[in-house]
């Protein structure tokens, strides 16, 4: 689809932002904290492992299989199964790319939201792993979602929800979830991120990377960090405890 224009219903200007929860994101993906998955034992006992906490897949590789057993699979509005796709995208197939993103913190808050993209054949892993000095644990980073509209092929809309993520919390983006590009918040944040791209002369890196520039800015209210909860929202997160 590459880059187009998206009209939003006028009145969309601002929409209110929550402390990110598992619960509350697992429409548009997984939070990859201690707590989620399966657990089991580890390191002759030692260590705690939390099991097949983020569903990771690529439909543009020829052994297509989500990343989590059986327990479930993408949907179907989402990504394509590679039998779906046209020969040229699996040929290469893409392969998993394992990259560091270091992001600059936003100058402006309330963060105005102009642009959202997708990856439609992979779900996309971000982990933040450093922070600069000083930044409150609770506020790392802004992520702001849609599901996809089947009808439209373009964002939902009625479905745009925005989480402030704390520095122990990661996402995974199901593959084809609408997305603003990553926000760090106050401070510079380091990043793992996981998606399966494809790197050669018939191929690019973004060519798997939709993006809808909105015709006007929706406003998200991200408080200053001085207290824990800079949302305004009730905290109903149940962290798991260490
Ligand atoms: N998701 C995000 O923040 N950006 C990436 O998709 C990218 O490669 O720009």
């Amino acid at each position: 689809m590459g880059d187009k224009r998206g009209r939003l219903p006028p009145d969309l200007t601002t929409i209110p932002c929550e402390l990110l929860t598992a619960e509350a994101f697992r429409p548009y993906g997984e939070v990859i904290e201690v707590g989620q998955g399966r657990l089991t034992t580890a390191n002759m006992g030692t260590a705690r492992r939390f099991n097949w906490i983020a569903n990771l897949y690529s439909t543009r590789t020829k052994d297509f299989a989500p990343s989590i057993p059986s327990s479930r699979t993408p949907n179907p509005n989402l990504s394509a199964h590679p039998s779906a796709l046209p020969s040229e995208l699996l040929t290469p197939p893409a392969r998993p790319n394992l990259t560091i993103f270091s992001i600059a913190p936003t100058p402006t808050l309330p963060f105005p939201m102009k642009v959202i993209e997708r990856h439609k054949y992979s779900t996309q892993f971000f982990m933040p792993i450093h922070q600069e000095e000083g930044s409150h644990p609770q506020k790392g980073y802004l992520v702001i979602v849609a599901l996809n509209d089947p009808v439209t092929d373009g964002p939902d809309w009625r479905t745009l929800k925005a989480f402030v993520a704390a520095m122990h919390q990661g996402i995974n983006y199901s593959a084809g979830c609408w997305h603003a590009p990553m926000i760090a918040l106050d401070h510079r944040t380091d990043f793992l991120m996981l998606v399966w791209e494809r790197e050669g002369e018939q191929t690019s890196l973004s060519e798997d990377t939709d993006v809808v520039t909105m015709d006007h800015a929706i406003s998200i209210p991200v408080a200053s960090s001085k207290g824990h909860n800079f949302t305004g929202a009730k905290d109903t997160s149940k962290g798991a405890k260490l």
